[in-house]
């Protein structure tokens, strides 16, 4: 069976300590760094970009796992294997050509990922699931930390497994948003594989603590 892992997401960290925050994460029991791309277009928010991203794949000694809500994603697939990218994700609702987009990051030698935002049913990646290495299952809506967890993403979960299994897929299951203590267990149990987690990590008082938890709590 599939190792269960965690992947901070460093938006929710301290940025004027990101180097600090990057080394936590190093000699913590977390598997990847999650790190996600903003454009103010796709989302209502703007985050960070390659400079960033060059620079902190500087410190992390870990998996990139990159979270691309942008527009048009396809224009800078290139330019995030140079900063440092392992895995790169991509919305479905951004994507015109997504089959060919997936291809474009594979060819870049990085795993190809799909992110589905609540409303997006896991039913449209029937013809694309063999070729995708990661779904993204949004279980807020895209934009912002520290959301509260949409309850409806247990059902996707169980749905996204089916369909995987039925296409004899390998692509692995990620949750990004409101994931803490609470619902982590039922997620693995659901089908889920990696668990991203942003302010219930950085927001508490002992973080490699709080990563520690979480792993005990989906191995
Ligand atoms: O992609 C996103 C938000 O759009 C996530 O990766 C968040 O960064 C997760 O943060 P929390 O909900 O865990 O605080
Ligand atoms: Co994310």
């Amino acid at each position: 069976m599939q190792k269960k892992l965690v992947a901070p997401s460093l938006l929710a960290s301290d940025f004027a300590n990101l180097q600090r925050d990057i080394e936590m994460v190093n000699q913590s029991e977390a598997d990847w760094f999650h790190l996600d791309v903003m454009d103010g277009v796709f989302v209502p928010n703007i985050s960070f970009g390659m400079p960033v991203i060059q620079a902190m794949a500087k410190h992390a000694k870990k998996l990139l796992d990159v979270h691309l809500m942008i527009v048009d994603p396809d224009r800078y697939i290139k330019t995030f294997a140079e900063v440092g990218a392992n895995n790169l994700s991509v919305h479905y609702e951004a994507c015109t050509h997504l089959h060919r987009t997936l291809q474009a990051i594979k060819m870049e030698g990085m795993k190809a990922g799909v992110a589905l935002n609540p409303h997006t049913s896991v039913k449209l990646l029937e013809d694309t699931i063999a070729d995708i290495d990661l779904v993204v299952l949004m279980s807020v809506n895209p934009g912002f930390g520290g959301q509260a967890f949409i309850e409806n993403t247990y059902n996707k979960v169980k749905d996204l497994k089916n369909l995987i299994e039925q296409k004899n897929s390998g692509a692995l299951i990620e949750i990004d948003g409101g994931v803490n203590a609470g619902n982590a267990k039922k997620l693995v149990e659901a089908g889920a594989d990696i668990l991203v987690a942003g302010s219930f990590v950085f927001k508490s008082e002992n973080p490699t603590e709080t990563i520690k938890k979480l792993k005990e709590e989906i191995a």
